[in-house]
């Protein structure tokens, strides 16, 4: 089918390639190789159960988790079993579409609290998103504030003032990235023109006095004096209104459609309206869910464009071309029409070197998202994401019909003040009540992972979705700096992951003939993260407790049964390794990726599970933990120096601790006993020191912070007490269980 924006000359060239990643075949070769040995390791375990004299149950218990670790890898292979890049071709669309004929977009920012997300941030990804190379008549910026927070007002309405300086010059001289932030805190080239200098100085300037207003009305708590009389909207806050307890407030900062909103080079205004969605004490709102829903249905009186763009309030657009290079995808006259939304990798501008915390997620990035949408669909991540608007609302593949207005719906003739009274009604509390919204229509709720759970809904719904990972990052957020704010949020995420699992939402049921096999495994990939703490656990604690008591649990060295352990081990590692190199890491950096994960899954998995089992039995309620984007200085400079930040739940860092001492006991306990006892040998134990020697070798950092460091990111002595205690007694007491 034509577009009718298409130019008559033009050859139907399509929009986006498709590539296929390399090597799969010998992939699959290497897999079922490890695969023969998971099976091997299974036999092993079931052939030579009846022949255990001592330690029968950490035996049965090994036997189970490597049941585990094994069919947890079968199910991780599926995304790396057909990988699909995508590449758009942004000139071809540019040169098929005009302006005119070009969807409007609108774009949610989302924002919680003042404290935890600075306003001056907030404005950041604003300014970058309303400075999109894209007509600005068919661009609307939303921002809901769950804060409630006049402050963020305030400052929204500053950043639309300093807007209109800032858009010009990135016009004018092309600039990148467009957060305003970012960009001054790059060295500038001094070969540049006199004229841009002179720009630059006076822009950088007025950007400045911007954020000090900003901030100190931060700092202060309170907004300047006469300010409130400066805009109408401050009008919506009373004396009584709280983040937890306030009416619905929306108000259009930044009209697109009034002549006069322009510029100072006379260029029209992206469309700005900021949403408070009305908190009251007794009505669950569901978290970020509940704002998103909130701002579809707000943006369908303002702009309703056809497409929307979800961004965290950190998440600054990085490239001022990505809004075209999406929209490749959904304007392909063939392939376009099926898909409901484009997924962009979550990426984060403050990571170091060796990523101690392994918030880079590389892999995923590069392997196993692509290898999801190697079966037509993507993982909803939230953020950096452009859905269909269409898909948003429920409808079905099969019923859908393009039919998007040309001309921008925002033309029409209510009042600034209609359109704000209009949208306040659909921001209440009570407005959905009885109806679909939360299980039909808009982001699903009840699950931390909102987003991953309506992916999968969309999904279901015969739409297809696409992953895409840019060379060029086209939004950039910021990671957790502090160990306890990373585990914190795999916590959330391990537990609304598991929580899709356990839900109706289950992929194996849910997606039962919806979605391919490969996509549903897919998921589980994710989804398993927290179940996946028990057997990691299991692993980490019987054996050295065995080990400690000179009890063998895997076969002898002599045996030739060492050798599906060694090749399921060595090679699944060697793998992994390599993968990582080719995302151009170092292997430093993959040995940190081995360790956090080792600590999530002692610590946030384990409690992700925990409050999964405690929800299934309606003992606890979903609850969102706002992810710190705040950072001291002395924490910030041990970040940038990769020291770990230890610190924070004491319950997680004594898990941690025992942990790693217990396999630290273990490994001397069992060395000490070989050398002792006659009747052992080396051959028999050898397996059990290698785990342990290895989980010694990635706590090195633990045991420093427990012994050595002094500063404020150590343990604790307390912490370290209870951690020795526990971990003595582990070693004593597992004589009876072993
Ligand atoms: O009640 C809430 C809670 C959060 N947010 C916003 O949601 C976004 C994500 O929150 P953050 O604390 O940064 O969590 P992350 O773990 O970094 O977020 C990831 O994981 C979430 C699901 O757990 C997704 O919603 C996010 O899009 C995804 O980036 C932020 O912009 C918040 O302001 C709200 O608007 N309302
Ligand atoms: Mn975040």
């Amino acid at each position: 089918m034509r577009e009718e924006g298409m130019r008559e000359d033009e050859s139907p060239v399509s929009l986006f390639e498709t590539k296929e990643g390399r090597f799969r075949g010998l992939y699959k070769v290497f897999a079922t190789t490890i695969f023969g040995a998971v099976c091997l390791i299974w036999v092993y375990r079931v052939v030579n159960m009846g022949r255990i004299e001592r330690g029968r149950w950490c035996w049965m218990s090994v036997m189970v988790s490597e049941f585990g670790f094994g069919l947890y890898w079968i199910i991780t292979q599926s995304v790396r079993w057909r990988i699909l890049y995508h590449t758009p071709f942004k000139h071809t669309l540019l040169n098929r579409y005009d302006d005119e004929n070009l969807p409007a977009v609108d774009i949610f920012v989302c924002t919680a609290d003042p404290k935890l997300e600075p306003p001056c941030m907030v404005m950041n990804t604003v300014l970058s998103a309303m400075a999109y190379n894209y007509p600005a008549n068919k661009l609307n910026v939303y921002l809901s504030d769950d804060g409630g927070s006049e402050l963020t007002f305030y400052a929204l309405l500053k950043a639309s003032i300093f807007s209109k300086h800032w858009l010009p010059f990135c016009r004018r001289f092309n600039v990148e990235p467009r957060s305003p932030e970012v960009f001054f805190a790059h060295p500038q080239n001094s070969s540049t023109s006199t004229e841009y200098q002179k720009a630059y100085l006076h822009i950088k300037k007025l950007y400045e006095e911007m954020k000090s207003e900003i901030e100190s009305a931060a700092v202060k708590g309170e907004l300047p004096e006469n300010v409130r009389n400066e805009h109408r909207g401050f009008s919506e806050w009373n004396p009584k209104s709280t983040k937890q307890d306030h009416q619905s407030i929306v108000q259009i900062i930044v009209d697109g459609r009034d002549r006069n909103s322009v510029d100072e080079d006379g260029f029209e205004l992206p469309t700005v309206v900021y949403m408070a969605r009305e908190k009251r004490p007794n009505h669950p709102h569901h978290f970020k869910a509940g704002a998103v829903n909130a701002l579809i249905r707000v943006s369908s009186q303002i702009s309703n464009a056809p497409f929307i763009l979800n961004l965290d309030c950190d998440m600054y657009s990085n490239n001022a071309d990505t809004i075209q290079e999406i929209l490749c995808f959904f304007l392909d006259e063939t392939k376009g029409q099926d898909i409901a939304y484009v997924q962009f990798p979550q990426s984060f501008s403050n990571i170091t070197k060796n990523d101690q915390y392994g918030n880079s997620y590389l892999v995923s990035a590069k392997y196993e998202l692509a290898g999801i949408c190697g079966y037509g669909a993507a993982l909803f991540c939230g953020t950096g994401c452009l859905h269909r608007r269409e898909s948003l609302s429920g409808s079905h593949l099969k019923d859908y019909k393009v039919n998007w207005e040309k001309k921008p719906k925002r033309n029409n003739n209510r009042t600034i003040d209609e359109l704000n009274e209009a949208s306040k009604a659909l921001a209440t509390c009570t407005y959905e009540e009885g109806t679909l919204w939360g299980k039909e229509m808009g982001l699903v709720y009840g699950i931390p992972v909102e987003d991953v759970a309506t992916g999968l809904v969309i999904s279901c719904r015969g739409w297809k979705s696409i992953y895409y990972n840019p060379e060029k990052k086209a939004f950039l957020g910021i990671a957790p700096t502090t160990l306890d704010v990373a585990c914190l949020q795999h916590m959330r995420w391990s537990e609304g992951l598991f929580q899709v699992f356990f839900s109706k939402y289950c992929p194996f049921i849910y997606g039962h003939g919806k979605i391919h096999l490969g996509v549903q495994m897919g998921y589980c990939n994710y989804l398993l993260w927290a179940p996946m703490s028990l057997p990691t656990l299991c692993y980490v604690i019987l054996l050295p407790i065995s080990l400690f008591h000179g009890i063998p649990l895997f076969p002898k060295l002599s045996s030739m049964w060492v050798i599906p352990f060694a090749y399921a081990f060595l090679a699944t590692y060697g793998y992994s390794l390599c993968e990582y190199l080719t995302c151009g890491s170092t292997t430093k950096a993959r040995w940190n990726l081995q360790r956090i994960k080792f600590i999530h899954r002692v610590s946030s998995y384990l409690f992700g599970f925990i409050d999964t089992m405690t929800k299934q039995l309606g003992l606890s309620q979903t609850n969102f933990v706002i992810t710190d984007k705040v950072v001291t200085e002395d924490v910030q400079t041990r970040y940038e120096q990769g020291i770990i930040e230890f610190g924070g739940s004491s319950i997680m860092l004594t898990i941690l601790g025992t942990v790693a001492l217990l396999n630290l006991f273990g490994l001397v306990g069992g060395i000490v006993r070989i050398l002792m006892e006659l009747e052992l040998s080396w051959s028999q134990l050898m397996m059990q020191i290698t785990v342990s020697f290895l989980v010694v070798m990635i706590n090195l950092p633990v045991y420093e912070a427990l012994f050595i460091r002094s500063d404020k990111g150590c343990i604790s002595s307390s912490i370290m007490l209870k951690s020795i205690v526990v971990a003595s007694l582990a070693c004593y007491l597992g004589a009876f269980i072993c």
